[in-house]
């Protein structure tokens, strides 16, 4: 370990502290990890400076609760270190190479976990991770194929034989209908419901019942998909829905008079409008679960390195590829989820908007009560149910 590598473990590092480090590619080698909570803070600072330079920075952001600091004495750039923070807004190494391979030692033994979209990109690595921690896990995904190879690969891998897959998909009420009409029927609880799957930036294009795709799939379909399931959820408590939204909330806003796009479609403001409503979702939720032992929470999981971006043009897509250590790879995308599942100081908390492992702030538009309420009774209409 290099005598700057030594200092942080000393300064920052160690059992029992807040402040935690985590120095990586020091040498191109790692060369010492704390513990899970290191890769918990909001923000990563990247530093490509001579170590005594370094020791001094460190020194002077010691105040700052809220910094970890990754070192990376080879391949990085002062520009790198600005860059990465605003554009991922934080990357995470891996937990990986942690001793657990997992961001904490909780334990889900006894307890389910519905979790959609799970056969790829985000949600599988959440569910490896919650499998490993001994949940029933239920994948729910569209392509019954993808999800039996998901459900294999889980299984082999976390030695947790509980794992299945059924068929939903979140573009067509009727799916969903019957899939929560299953579930209800066949399983006696559901601890956490992880509303993951997601669709991006796709050409215009309706679900069956005739929504925007986005707005469809990523808020309505998991709308109803929640209400539905919301008495098994309840009877299950201390119990926690948490909704993936996106930092790309910021870029929306929720159209009243155009929801399903039909005047003009932007694809980027179709998928901003649909993650406002994932954060506008929870926060009215939270509200009305006040009591229950039911909690709520909405997320960003960073840029992560997953098939979402399937519908971006070549140039992003290669721009993505170029700067890949500008983004997050999939297990490190999941680790906000992980954490709203089952962190234990979150179990008082509620409504609240994550981001690398701890909460932010979420947008004003986000937090707008009035526009929660309209969006809420408006979503009831759509999708015709009367949930007060
Ligand atoms: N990747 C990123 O940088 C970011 C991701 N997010 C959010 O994270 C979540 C997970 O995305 P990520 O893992 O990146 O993306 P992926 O594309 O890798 O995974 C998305 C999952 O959603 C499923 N899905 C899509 N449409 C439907 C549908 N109609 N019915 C059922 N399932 C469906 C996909 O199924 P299939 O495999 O069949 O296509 C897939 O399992 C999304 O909500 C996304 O908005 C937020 C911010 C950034
Ligand atoms: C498709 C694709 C890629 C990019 C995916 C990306 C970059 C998704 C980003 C999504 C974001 C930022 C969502 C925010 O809500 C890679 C990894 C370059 C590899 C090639 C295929």
């Amino acid at each position: 370990m290099g005598t700057f590598a030594k200092y942080l473990y000393k300064e920052e590092g160690g059992k029992g502290k807040k402040k935690r480090v985590i120095i990586v590619n020091q040498g191109n080698k790692k060369t010492c990890e704390t513990d899970h909570r290191i890769n918990l803070a909001p923000v990563t600072v990247l530093l490509s400076i001579q170590e005594k330079v370094a020791v001094n920075f460190v020194s002077m952001l010691k105040s700052q609760r809220w910094i970890t600091v990754v070192i990376q004495t080879l391949g990085s750039t002062e520009k790198g270190t600005f860059v990465r923070k605003y554009f991922s807004e934080c990357s995470i190494p891996s937990k990986a190479s942690s001793p657990t391979g997992r961001s904490s030692d909780i334990r889900l033994d006894g307890k389910t976990v519905l979790l959609t979209g799970g056969n790829t990109g985000i949600g599988k690595e959440t569910a490896r991770d919650l499998a490993k921690r001994g949940a029933r896990i239920i994948i729910a995904c569209r392509d019954m194929e993808k999800g039996t190879a998901a459900v294999k690969e889980l299984v082999e891998d976390s030695g947790n034989e509980s794992i299945i897959v059924k068929k939903l998909d979140l573009a067509d009420t009727k799916s969903i209908r019957e899939f929560a009409a299953q579930i209800n029927d066949g399983e006696e609880q559901i601890n956490i419901l992880i509303n993951n799957a997601g669709v991006m930036m796709c050409p215009y294009s309706k679900t069956a019942d005739g929504f925007e795709m986005q707005f469809g799939v990523n808020h309505l379909g998991h709308f109803l998909l929640t209400y539905l399931l919301l008495d098994l959820v309840k009877r299950s408590s201390p119990a926690r829905i948490i909704n993936v939204s996106s930092t790309a909330h910021k870029m929306g806003s929720i159209n009243f008079k155009d929801l399903n796009s039909e005047q003009s479609y932007s694809s980027i403001k179709a998928y901003g409008q649909s993650k406002l409503a994932n954060i506008l979702f929870t926060k009215e939720l939270a509200k009305k679960l006040e009591g229950t032992g039911v909690t709520v929470y909405s997320l960003h999981p960073g840029a992560v390195r997953t098939e979402l971006g399937r519908h971006l043009n070549v140039v992003i897509r290669a721009s993505f590829k170029l700067f890949h250590f500008f983004t997050k790879s999939p297990t490190e995308g999941a680790q906000t989820s992980i954490y709203c599942a089952v962190a234990p100081e979150l179990e008082t908390k509620t409504g609240q908007y994550y981001s690398d492992c701890a909460q932010v702030d979420c947008s004003r538009a986000a937090s707008n009560e009035e526009t929660a309420k309209k969006l809420w009774d408006v979503s009831c209409k759509m999708v015709g149910i009367d949930w007060q």
